[in-house]
């Protein structure tokens, strides 16, 4: 039953429920059968498990599509063959009567769910709220106030080496004009100006009363005092920095307030071997703006999961040939997928078996039937520390680029991509120059600025396609692909120049750096290790022709 993205929720919910309805007289049917082969006294594991399932499947089915009938009769129903199965009970006479009833009741209630849904015109629950901070501007326009024309100039330069874009003023008038015509996506603002010692906060806060959203800003000033900082908060301003301000600390608290484009929606595979119910939960969690991907398949699940990249998965406990906990252990034990998350989505209730089922090394377990709400944001929650965890794994702490082992391994795959489609890839190698003197004689604290710059200036100046990694100590890796070696090295060389503009400050002492670079292409080189081998010695090549300075490197043939 596809649906359009058209359609309302409600209308894709109602769907869901004819269907499920459509199917019932078919479930019911195959669960008649089955106790026609049913005989008193014996064991028969497998009718005895196929009944269980149906009942089971009804009831969460009937649960989640608020048809409470249903899933208290299918309950009974379940809860008198999970007893027999268990061997607690035996098969008599009197409980086949009882199974054949709660059937019949099922049947009869056929028609009356038919009414009962004419009758629903409401949905049972209402639907989770969009999460604000997924909307929102990405532009990277920038005010600078101050009244020190010299300094805002500077320092407006020193931002534009980290991708912003920004217009310096030096009078409050102008910049409130300009904040009024073309609103940026935040403000720098000092604190002190002609009109009065807190003149930048009144100002700030005069604009924000007029303007729809308030604009981050953050305040910049030689004063320290408690007053000051109290003003700059109670105009709402998000950051206080003491001067003389660092360009990198600011661009840090920038990218903080202005990174709020949408995030990569989270990444949720549901295994549910009944489709209706599959359905319903991917609406929900589409809703909130997760993309979904379904198997009601357990064998489809690693294929799936090879180019998914899931962050969760919500798993059905009880499916046919092969359960949520086999299913569980079966992913668990595939090299990359110990750490993802597995949820299971199940109407059983009984404690025992729910940590059973955990034991095998699932996550958590939620009961049917679930709220919408509940569900998004248990699933928002887990998936959440999924991306953080794995951001932890494979990024460097102190550049927020990816590790050493991540970026060899994503060349690898780059390789192989380029390899198969016959796209240009390029290694870049780079390397700060003269950094240990920087550490010391400015020591490792502003050593370790430098390396946050370069890391920022790469990551913000380079395409959403390109990888940027911290191969090691204060050497850098660079992937980018669908580029020939020479428009790598204009892009590199770029790159070193706005890098060489960035002045630092340690000590009241302004200093500049610089970093040299070895390229290297594929398929010129088309094994990683080569293509590394040959970066790093142009790199080298680089270094001892005096530094600053980008070289490529070539087979011997080519030299
Ligand atoms: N601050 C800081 N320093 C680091 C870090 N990792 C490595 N280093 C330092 O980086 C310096 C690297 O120095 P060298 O390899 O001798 O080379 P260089 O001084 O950069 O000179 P050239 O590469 O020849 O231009 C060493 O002093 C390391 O201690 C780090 O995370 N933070």
């Amino acid at each position: 039953m596809p649906a359009g993205p058209q359609d309302s929720f409600q209308e894709r919910k109602r769907r869901l429920r004819a269907s499920f309805i459509e199917q019932l007289p078919d479930r019911l049917r195959q669960a008649r059968e089955l106790l026609t082969t049913l005989t008193t006294g014996e064991r028969q594991d497998e009718p005895l498990s196929q009944l269980h399932l149906i009942f089971h499947t009804l009831k969460g089915s009937g649960a989640s599509f608020g048809f409470d009938a249903i899933n208290a009769s299918a309950k009974e129903a379940e809860q008198i063959l999970r007893e027999v199965l268990d061997g607690d009970r035996r098969l008599s006479p009197h409980l086949l009567t009882d199974l054949r009833r709660h059937v019949r009741t099922l049947e009869e209630l056929k028609l009356s769910v038919d009414s009962a849904m004419a009758a629903d015109s409401q949905p049972r629950f209402a639907l989770p709220a969009q999460r604000a901070e997924e909307t929102g501007s990405n532009h990277r326009l920038i005010y600078l106030c101050d009244d020190d024309t010299l300094l805002a100039q500077e320092l407006s330069a020193q931002l534009g080496c980290f991708g912003y874009e920004v217009d310096p003023y030096d009078s409050l008038e102008s910049m409130r004009e300009a904040v009024l015509n073309r609103p940026p996506a935040a403000i720098i603002m000092d604190v002190m100006f002609p009109e009065g010692g807190d003149a930048g906060p009144a100002t700030i806060a005069e604009l924000n009363a007029r303007l729809e959203a308030p604009i981050p800003c953050l305040f910049i000033s030689v004063r320290d005092d408690f007053q000051a900082r109290l003003r700059a908060v109670k105009a709402g301003g998000h950051a206080y920095c003491r001067k003389p301000v660092k360009a990198v600390e600011l661009a840090e608290l920038l990218d903080q307030l202005t990174s709020r484009g949408a995030p990569d929606p989270y990444h949720i595979l549901i295994v549910d071997d009944d489709p209706d119910v599959a359905q319903f939960y991917a609406m929900v969690l589409e809703s909130a703006g997760m993309t979904i991907r379904v198997a009601s398949e357990p064998e489809r699940v690693p294929g799936i999961l090879e180019d998914f990249d899931a962050d969760l998965v919500l798993m059905d406990l009880y499916m046919p040939k092969c359960s949520g906990p086999e299913l569980a252990r079966v992913l668990r034990q595939i090299p990359g997928y110990l750490g993802l998350p597995i949820i299971y989505v199940s109407s059983e209730t009984d404690a025992r078996r729910q940590f059973k089922a955990l034991q095998v090394g699932a996550d958590g377990f939620l009961t049917k039937p679930i709220e919408p709400e509940r569900l998004v944001t248990e699933v928002h929650l887990r998936a959440e520390r999924m991306r953080t965890l794995r951001s932890l794994m494979i990024r460097d702490s102190l550049t927020g680029l990816f590790n050493h082992n991540t970026i060899l391994q994503l060349l690898k795959v780059a390789m192989a991509s380029c390899q198969r489609s016959g796209r240009l890839l390029c290694l870049a190698m780079i390397d700060v120059d003269h950094f240990k003197a920087v550490n010391d004689t400015h020591g490792h604290p502003t050593g370790d600025q430098v390396l946050m710059a370069l890391g920022r200036t790469l990551r913000l100046r380079l395409r959403e396609s390109d990888i940027v990694g911290r191969y090691g100590g204060e050497e850098f890796a660079v992937i980018m692909t669908g580029l020939d070696v020479d428009q790598a090295k204009g892009i590199m060389d770029a790159l070193r120049e706005s890098f060489a503009a960035v002045t630092f400050m340690a000590d009241g002492a302004e200093f500049h750096c610089t970093f040299s670079g070895g390229l290297a292409a594929f398929p010129e080189y088309d094994d990683p290790s080569a293509l590394i081998e040959a970066a790093d010695a142009a790199l080298y090549q680089a270094k001892r022709a005096g530094r600053n300075r980008i070289l490529i490197a070539h087979t011997n043939s080519r030299q």
